[in-house]
């Protein structure tokens, strides 16, 4: 017997949108039949109608309650998880007004916009025993846990260096202009916590969560940010992490793994949208390397490259069943914690993210990013 969550949308923008309609997706179509999706209600801070045209839009089956408030939205009791689609800027209080209700979340990126915001919804998840999760939904691919498993089996050896890039290249000022989420400061925009948040989850994923959770250890970060002339808000920002290693049991030699993480809205990880600058992910170790193509927000593939006289270059293809955008493997995740009680998720405890948004403030320090001091406030209820 499947077991049924039942979702409530917080906000109808875009990634709301492409998060319903993976949820309306069949689970069997992606061989998961113990866990099924509802999405029973839908709320617009702006209007119940923009709820109910959402819902019409996105197909979602009746019954699919309209709500004109966030408030109304996690008073239902009829909703078991929260989805919160709003900017970054308004993360800390949407979830923690879903928490005060006791409402399961799930939050999408950037979690917060510090360290200190993430913390507090941490802590709160945790006296009130409810599920949190940062919906960084690119770890949860089958391709992501598979590159994971490939470098703790140590098939590429031990790995010391991992780039990573999240570049868009569009014409900042014609696309973005000075108001959009992507570049406003008062909605906590710009290219770190928007598209970087990839390229840190890469690096990331595979030299820290790839540990044992006794041995991962926060890196030290040396970064350069370069503002948009508009807005001041980052348009380009490159950081090298420098992560400790455990001294090996066999008394060789301790090494530092470097993870270099870069994100621009200006230049393009792929300018011909070919592939023909290569993989945006490189995951190089002392036995061979392993690249990942497509976005690296949403991979399409991989390659194993082995070291010269070690194997076969093998390259693994990875599909999106249902022709959905790949949501849906966050969204099972969600189910099946819930089903077995848990609190986080073992694909991104609440210690990762923190540690996450503890470098990107440790970044915007060096670079002298702020936002403005409402959005960076843990005080909470505040009106922004
Ligand atoms: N996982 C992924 O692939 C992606 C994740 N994201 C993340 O999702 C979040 C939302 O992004 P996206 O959907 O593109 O953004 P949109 O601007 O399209 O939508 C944001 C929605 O938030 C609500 N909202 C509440 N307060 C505000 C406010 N002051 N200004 C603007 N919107 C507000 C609005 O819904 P309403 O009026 O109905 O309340 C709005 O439609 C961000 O955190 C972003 O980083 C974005 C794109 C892709
Ligand atoms: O999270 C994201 O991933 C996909 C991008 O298109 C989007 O701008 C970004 O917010």
């Amino acid at each position: 017997m499947a077991h049924t969550i039942r979702w409530g949308i917080m906000a109808t923008g875009w990634i709301a949108d492409m998060f319903v309609r993976d949820l309306l997706i069949d689970p069997k179509t992606r061989d998961a039949s113990d866990i099924a999706h509802k999405v029973v209600a839908v709320a617009s801070s702006s209007a119940k109608d923009r709820a109910d045209q959402f819902i019409s839009a996105a197909g979602i089956p009746s019954p699919c309650a309209a709500y004109g408030s966030y408030e109304a939205l996690v008073a239902d009791p009829n909703v078991d998880v929260v989805y919160v689609a709003t900017p970054h800027s308004h993360h800390y209080q949407n979830v923690r007004l879903a928490l005060e209700a006791s409402k399961h979340v799930l939050c999408e990126k950037a979690f917060t916009v510090n360290a200190a915001q993430a913390k507090i919804l941490c802590e709160i998840a945790q006296q009130k025993n409810l599920f949190l999760m940062e919906a960084v939904w690119t770890r949860y691919f089958p391709l992501s846990v598979q590159v994971r498993q490939l470098i703790q089996k140590g098939e590429i050896g031990e790995v010391l260096r991992v780039i990573s890039d999240t570049s868009f290249g569009d014409d900042v000022e014609e696309k973005w202009g000075t108001t959009h989420r992507m570049v406003n400061p008062d909605l906590a925009g710009g290219s770190l916590l928007d598209l970087g948040i990839y390229s840190l989850t890469w690096v990331f994923q595979t030299l820290y969560h790839t540990l044992p959770r006794e041995q991962r250890k926060p890196p030290t970060v040396t970064s350069q940010i370069t503002p948009y002339h508009l807005t001041d808000a980052d348009e380009a920002t490159t950081m090298l992490l420098s992560f400790p290693t455990s001294t090996p049991s066999n008394g060789a030699h301790p090494h530092i793994s470097q993870g270099v993480a870069m994100t621009s809205i200006r230049v393009s990880t792929d300018p011909d949208e070919k592939g023909t600058s290569g993989p945006p992910i490189r995951i190089q170790g002392t036995k061979g390397e392993i690249q990942v193509f497509g976005r690296a927000f949403r991979p399409t593939s991989y390659r194993i490259i082995p070291k010269k006289g070690g194997g076969e270059v093998r390259d693994v293809e990875c599909s999106f069943p249902g022709d959905g955008h790949g949501m849906y493997w966050e969204a099972d995740e969600v189910a099946r914690c819930l089903r077995d009680q848990k609190r986080e998720s073992e694909g991104l405890p609440w210690e990762e993210s923190i540690v996450i948004m503890e470098v990107m403030d440790e970044v915007r320090r060096q670079g002298g990013m702020t936002y403005p001091q409402k959005i960076e406030s843990t005080e909470y209820p505040l009106h922004l």
